[in-house]
């Protein structure tokens, strides 16, 4: 599989040729072209070459709609299989979004990916017939669920090509032409693009140097009444106030931005979003985020003082979760 290889995407751009987006169709592929002609990750033939040795699987279920999203029967996959797709995998490795389940091989992320869902799924206008924008969508994980609950098309974007990878993985065994991951930065997007009935932003906000102008930018991909569902990490405060990290925040480098809830929905007001509304407000536990077999790396437990978990070792308040829906 040649990430370079548009034809890749083509099964998704004929999709969006039937809907009101068709004028950017074309737009979307220059851009996917221009940007993998631009920069590709010096491992991204190692990944092409886990997907290319994928085994085939019994057939199965497609599951959307539930925490783990895959293939699900009750089978066991034959040892040899079984070994065979854990390690190709496991070339994708890290996997920071999920769960996953492919059969009874159940692949847990670092992230239980699944719990904000849950949180959100049902504050958020129906997804049904939706054509859906998911601006920084990791690998994919909320695009499925996305298109589990009816959305009509999902279109993620996000520039890390091992995450893209990781998503066609996936799409490998789903085989959804009504979801797909573009190899876009937001930054990337056709500069006109607009019309999509539902754009999410999930964990960008605050890696963005200037979040007002994330939040005009999502505004502008919406049709008028569509809905922007924006979550981020937030300060638990009733002012507005905001963190500016001087170095790392929970050994992040690339924490520019965490408002206060109050200051969140006064930012999007001012850029002209209507009923707006927080429907929730969560602090992120060591059981939602940690390492895993499929995750080897650090993970929240090691970012949070041992002394006293309600701060990260740099001393500012522990992450806390936000999302805040709008219309524009
Ligand atoms: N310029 C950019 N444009 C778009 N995306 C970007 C950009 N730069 C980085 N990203 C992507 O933004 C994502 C941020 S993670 C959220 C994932 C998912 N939404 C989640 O809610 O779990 C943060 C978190 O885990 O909280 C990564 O996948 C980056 O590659």
């Amino acid at each position: 599989m040649d990430l370079t290889d548009l034809t890749l995407f083509q099964p998704f751009f004929a999709q969006l040729a039937h809907t009101t987006l068709a004028p950017w169709v074309e737009p979307l592929a220059v851009a996917v072209r221009e940007r993998l002609a631009a920069r590709t990750h010096g491992d991204l033939m190692r990944w092409e070459a886990a997907l290319a040795a994928l085994p085939d699987l019994p057939p199965g279920r497609v599951v959307l709609d539930q925490a783990a999203v895959g293939l699900q029967s009750d089978q066991v996959l034959a040892p040899a299989i079984a070994t065979h797709l854990r390690a190709t995998l496991m070339q994708l490795h890290p996997w920071r979004k999920g769960p996953f389940c492919f059969h009874d091989l159940h692949l847990d992320a670092e992230w239980r990916s699944d719990w904000k869902w849950a949180r959100l799924a049902d504050a958020i206008d129906s997804l049904t017939g939706r054509v859906v924008l998911d601006v920084g969508c990791g690998n994919g994980y909320y695009a499925w669920r996305m298109r589990g609950a009816g959305a009509r098309l999902v279109m993620g974007i996000d520039p890390t090509q091992l995450f893209v990878c990781q998503f066609r993985a996936i799409q490998h065994y789903v085989q959804c032409p009504e979801v797909t991951v573009l190899p876009l930065g937001i930054e990337d997007l056709p500069p006109s693009l607009s019309g999509f009935d539902t754009v999410f932003s999930m964990g960008v906000l605050s890696h963005r140097r200037s979040p007002l102008d994330h939040l005009a930018e999502l505004r502008t991909l919406l049709r008028p009444g569509g809905q922007l569902v924006l979550e981020t990490l937030a300060l638990d405060c009733a002012e507005q106030q905001v963190l500016v990290p001087p170095d790392r925040y929970a050994q992040m480098r690339n924490i520019w931005f965490i408002p206060s809830v109050a200051a969140l929905v006064v930012w999007m007001k001012r850029l002209g979003f209507q009923q707006v509304s927080v429907v929730d407000v969560t602090r992120t536990t060591i059981a939602e985020q940690r390492a895993t077999d499929w995750m080897h790396f650090q993970s929240l437990p090691d970012h949070l003082n041992p002394a006293d978990p309600s701060r990260t070792i740099e001393g500012h308040p522990a992450p806390l979760r936000a999302v805040v829906i709008g219309r524009a």
